[in-house]
Protein backbone atom coordinates (compact mmCIF):
# COMPACT_ATOMS: atom_id res chain seq x y z
CA UNK A 1 0.00 0.00 0.00
CA UNK A 2 1.37 3.31 -0.74
CA UNK A 3 0.10 5.91 2.27
CA UNK A 4 0.26 9.73 1.06
CA UNK A 5 -0.49 12.64 2.93
CA UNK A 6 -1.78 15.71 1.78
CA UNK A 7 -1.26 18.49 4.52
CA UNK A 8 -1.96 22.02 4.77
CA UNK A 9 -3.71 24.99 5.85
CA UNK A 10 -7.68 25.02 6.35
CA UNK A 11 -9.37 26.05 3.32
CA UNK A 12 -5.69 25.37 1.32
CA UNK A 13 -7.62 23.35 -0.85
CA UNK A 14 -6.36 19.82 0.47
CA UNK A 15 -10.09 18.10 -0.18
CA UNK A 16 -10.20 19.62 -3.80
CA UNK A 17 -6.28 18.79 -4.33
CA UNK A 18 -7.10 14.60 -3.18
CA UNK A 19 -10.53 14.77 -5.14
CA UNK A 20 -8.47 15.85 -8.63
CA UNK A 21 -5.79 13.18 -7.70
CA UNK A 22 -8.69 10.49 -7.09
CA UNK A 23 -10.53 11.19 -10.02
CA UNK A 24 -8.16 9.50 -12.55
CA UNK A 25 -7.58 6.53 -10.35
CA UNK A 26 -9.88 3.64 -10.25
CA UNK A 27 -12.16 3.71 -7.13
CA UNK A 28 -11.32 0.07 -5.85
CA UNK A 29 -7.67 1.73 -6.10
CA UNK A 30 -7.67 4.24 -3.69
CA UNK A 31 -9.06 4.93 -0.03
CA UNK A 32 -9.23 7.95 1.53
CA UNK A 33 -9.13 8.86 5.11
CA UNK A 34 -9.72 12.46 6.68
CA UNK A 35 -8.02 13.65 9.94
CA UNK A 36 -11.34 15.55 10.78
CA UNK A 37 -13.20 11.96 10.70
CA UNK A 38 -10.57 11.69 14.31
CA UNK A 39 -11.23 14.62 16.06
CA UNK A 40 -12.18 13.33 19.98
CA UNK A 41 -15.55 12.40 20.81
CA UNK A 42 -16.96 15.09 23.26
CA UNK A 43 -20.22 13.33 24.20
CA UNK A 44 -19.88 14.72 27.89
CA UNK A 45 -19.53 18.09 26.85
CA UNK A 46 -22.49 20.52 26.13
CA UNK A 47 -23.08 22.07 22.60
CA UNK A 48 -21.67 25.16 23.94
CA UNK A 49 -18.59 23.85 25.77
CA UNK A 50 -17.45 22.25 22.90
CA UNK A 51 -17.66 25.05 20.41
CA UNK A 52 -15.31 26.63 23.00
CA UNK A 53 -12.51 23.69 21.52
CA UNK A 54 -9.68 24.77 20.31
CA UNK A 55 -10.27 22.38 17.03
CA UNK A 56 -6.58 23.40 15.71
CA UNK A 57 -4.46 22.40 18.29
CA UNK A 58 -3.40 18.80 18.04
CA UNK A 59 -4.95 17.89 21.03
CA UNK A 60 -7.92 17.97 19.73
CA UNK A 61 -7.31 14.70 17.46
CA UNK A 62 -7.30 11.14 18.55
CA UNK A 63 -3.86 10.33 16.67
CA UNK A 64 -3.97 6.92 18.48
CA UNK A 65 -7.23 5.52 16.73
CA UNK A 66 -5.80 7.35 13.36
CA UNK A 67 -2.47 5.89 13.71
CA UNK A 68 -4.18 2.78 14.77
CA UNK A 69 -6.88 2.09 11.70
CA UNK A 70 -3.50 2.90 8.97
CA UNK A 71 -1.27 0.50 10.80
CA UNK A 72 -5.10 -1.98 10.22
CA UNK A 73 -5.22 -0.85 6.19
CA UNK A 74 -1.39 -1.77 5.82
CA UNK A 75 -2.26 -4.60 7.03
CA UNK A 76 -4.93 -5.43 4.52
CA UNK A 77 -7.96 -4.85 6.80
CA UNK A 78 -10.94 -3.57 7.03
CA UNK A 79 -11.92 -0.29 9.27
CA UNK A 80 -14.83 1.36 10.86
CA UNK A 81 -13.80 5.18 9.66
CA UNK A 82 -15.71 7.45 12.48
CA UNK A 83 -18.31 10.04 10.54
CA UNK A 84 -17.70 13.84 12.16
CA UNK A 85 -20.32 16.61 12.62
CA UNK A 86 -18.82 19.94 12.21
CA UNK A 87 -22.26 21.33 12.85
CA UNK A 88 -22.29 19.48 16.48
CA UNK A 89 -18.70 19.23 16.67
CA UNK A 90 -18.37 15.97 17.84
CA UNK A 91 -18.52 12.32 15.94
CA UNK A 92 -21.76 10.99 14.65
CA UNK A 93 -23.26 7.48 15.72
CA UNK A 94 -22.44 6.42 12.00
CA UNK A 95 -19.36 4.94 11.06
CA UNK A 96 -17.90 4.39 7.42
CA UNK A 97 -16.76 0.63 6.25
CA UNK A 98 -13.35 1.47 4.84
CA UNK A 99 -10.91 -1.13 3.28
CA UNK A 100 -7.87 -1.29 2.63
CA UNK A 101 -6.78 -0.48 -1.44
CA UNK A 102 -3.15 -0.05 -3.28
CA UNK A 103 -3.31 3.89 -2.48
CA UNK A 104 -4.18 5.68 0.94
CA UNK A 105 -4.51 8.82 0.88
CA UNK A 106 -4.41 11.01 4.52
CA UNK A 107 -5.44 14.53 4.55
CA UNK A 108 -5.35 16.85 7.14
CA UNK A 109 -4.35 20.06 8.98
CA UNK A 110 -2.07 18.40 11.54
CA UNK A 111 -1.23 15.44 10.12
CA UNK A 112 2.42 16.10 9.64
CA UNK A 113 2.74 17.15 13.35
CA UNK A 114 2.66 13.53 14.49
CA UNK A 115 6.04 11.70 14.15
CA UNK A 116 4.29 8.20 13.98
CA UNK A 117 1.83 9.28 11.38
CA UNK A 118 4.26 11.11 9.15
CA UNK A 119 6.69 8.17 9.42
CA UNK A 120 3.55 6.09 8.27
CA UNK A 121 3.74 8.08 4.86
CA UNK A 122 5.53 7.10 1.88
CA UNK A 123 4.93 11.05 0.27
CA UNK A 124 4.02 14.24 1.92
CA UNK A 125 2.36 16.64 -0.01
CA UNK A 126 2.22 20.20 1.63
CA UNK A 127 -0.82 22.58 -0.11
CA UNK A 128 -0.37 26.08 0.06
CA UNK A 129 -2.49 28.98 -0.41
CA UNK A 130 -2.03 32.64 1.53
CA UNK A 131 -3.69 32.98 4.42
CA UNK A 132 -6.21 36.18 3.13
CA UNK A 133 -7.25 33.57 0.45
CA UNK A 134 -8.21 30.87 3.03
CA UNK A 135 -10.14 32.78 5.19
CA UNK A 136 -12.39 33.92 2.32
CA UNK A 137 -12.49 30.45 1.40
CA UNK A 138 -12.92 29.28 4.84
CA UNK A 139 -15.93 31.87 5.57
CA UNK A 140 -17.69 31.11 2.49
CA UNK A 141 -17.75 27.31 2.98
CA UNK A 142 -18.30 27.01 6.60
CA UNK A 143 -21.27 29.51 6.36
CA UNK A 144 -22.85 27.50 3.05
CA UNK A 145 -21.47 23.72 4.28
CA UNK A 146 -20.80 23.78 8.24
CA UNK A 147 -23.31 25.63 9.86
CA UNK A 148 -21.44 28.84 10.95
CA UNK A 149 -22.21 32.35 10.69
CA UNK A 150 -19.25 35.26 9.81
CA UNK A 151 -18.74 35.83 13.54
CA UNK A 152 -17.96 32.29 14.51
CA UNK A 153 -15.24 31.71 11.40
CA UNK A 154 -13.97 35.27 12.11
CA UNK A 155 -13.52 34.93 15.98
CA UNK A 156 -12.37 31.48 15.53
CA UNK A 157 -9.65 32.62 13.09
CA UNK A 158 -8.12 35.27 15.29
CA UNK A 159 -8.37 33.46 18.93
CA UNK A 160 -7.57 30.06 17.80
CA UNK A 161 -7.13 29.14 14.20
CA UNK A 162 -3.88 31.61 13.23
CA UNK A 163 -2.22 30.91 16.03
CA UNK A 164 -2.55 27.54 15.82
CA UNK A 165 -1.88 27.77 12.17
CA UNK A 166 1.72 29.49 12.56
CA UNK A 167 2.47 27.00 15.19
CA UNK A 168 1.82 23.76 13.94
CA UNK A 169 1.21 23.86 10.60
CA UNK A 170 2.90 26.10 8.56
CA UNK A 171 6.38 25.10 10.08
CA UNK A 172 5.17 21.22 8.70
CA UNK A 173 6.60 21.88 5.43
CA UNK A 174 9.60 21.28 6.53
CA UNK A 175 8.59 17.50 6.06
CA UNK A 176 7.02 18.24 2.64
CA UNK A 177 8.34 16.20 -0.31
CA UNK A 178 5.81 18.42 -2.95
CA UNK A 179 4.52 21.69 -1.80
CA UNK A 180 1.56 22.20 -4.44
CA UNK A 181 0.98 26.14 -4.79
CA UNK A 182 -2.48 26.26 -5.16
CA UNK A 183 -3.84 30.53 -5.01
CA UNK A 184 -5.35 29.14 -7.78
CA UNK A 185 -6.43 26.02 -8.94
CA UNK A 186 -2.58 24.28 -10.31
CA UNK A 187 -3.89 21.63 -12.63
CA UNK A 188 0.18 20.69 -13.56
CA UNK A 189 1.01 20.26 -9.75
CA UNK A 190 -2.21 17.76 -9.90
CA UNK A 191 -0.53 15.80 -12.86
CA UNK A 192 2.73 15.70 -11.68
CA UNK A 193 1.80 14.09 -8.13
CA UNK A 194 -0.70 11.60 -10.44
CA UNK A 195 2.56 10.86 -12.20
CA UNK A 196 4.25 10.07 -9.40
CA UNK A 197 1.46 7.33 -7.91
CA UNK A 198 1.10 5.77 -11.29
CA UNK A 199 4.75 5.33 -11.52
CA UNK A 200 4.95 3.66 -8.01
CA UNK A 201 1.94 1.80 -8.98
CA UNK A 202 3.43 -0.01 -11.15
N1 LIG B 1 -7.45 26.61 -6.09
C1 LIG B 1 -8.64 27.03 -5.65
N2 LIG B 1 -9.17 28.19 -6.11
C2 LIG B 1 -10.36 28.62 -5.64
N3 LIG B 1 -11.12 27.97 -4.72
C3 LIG B 1 -10.64 26.82 -4.23
C4 LIG B 1 -9.37 26.28 -4.67
N4 LIG B 1 -9.15 25.11 -4.01
C5 LIG B 1 -10.22 24.93 -3.20
N5 LIG B 1 -11.11 25.94 -3.34
C6 LIG B 1 -12.38 26.13 -2.62
O1 LIG B 1 -12.05 26.55 -1.30
C7 LIG B 1 -12.88 25.91 -0.34
C8 LIG B 1 -12.01 25.11 0.63
O2 LIG B 1 -11.40 24.07 -0.12
P1 LIG B 1 -11.14 22.66 0.54
O3 LIG B 1 -10.61 21.75 -0.53
O4 LIG B 1 -12.34 22.21 1.31
O5 LIG B 1 -9.96 23.05 1.55
P2 LIG B 1 -9.36 22.27 2.79
O6 LIG B 1 -9.77 20.82 2.64
O7 LIG B 1 -7.88 22.46 2.68
O8 LIG B 1 -9.93 22.93 3.99
C9 LIG B 1 -13.86 25.03 -1.12
O9 LIG B 1 -15.06 25.72 -1.27
C10 LIG B 1 -13.16 24.83 -2.48
O10 LIG B 1 -14.09 24.69 -3.52
N1 LIG C 1 -16.02 21.15 15.27
C1 LIG C 1 -15.07 21.67 14.49
C2 LIG C 1 -13.94 20.95 14.14
C3 LIG C 1 -13.01 21.53 13.32
N2 LIG C 1 -13.19 22.80 12.86
C4 LIG C 1 -12.21 23.41 11.97
O1 LIG C 1 -11.94 22.57 10.88
C5 LIG C 1 -10.68 22.93 10.33
C6 LIG C 1 -10.01 21.72 9.71
O2 LIG C 1 -10.76 21.23 8.63
P1 LIG C 1 -10.43 21.63 7.09
O3 LIG C 1 -11.37 20.75 6.32
O4 LIG C 1 -10.71 23.09 6.93
O5 LIG C 1 -9.00 21.31 6.85
C7 LIG C 1 -9.86 23.48 11.49
O6 LIG C 1 -9.25 24.69 11.09
C8 LIG C 1 -10.88 23.69 12.62
O7 LIG C 1 -10.86 25.01 13.11
C9 LIG C 1 -14.31 23.51 13.22
O8 LIG C 1 -14.49 24.66 12.79
N3 LIG C 1 -15.24 22.93 14.03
Amino acid sequence: MLVIGIAGGTGSGKTTVVNQIINELANEDVTVISQDSYYHETDNLSITERAKINFDHPRAIDFDLLVKHIAQLKKGKTILQPVYSFAMHNRTKDTVKTHASKVLIVEGILIFSHKDLRDMMDIKVFVHADSDERLIRRLKRDITERARDMDEVLQRYQSTLKPMHDQFIEPMKEYADIIIPNNKYNTVAIDIVRTIINERLQ
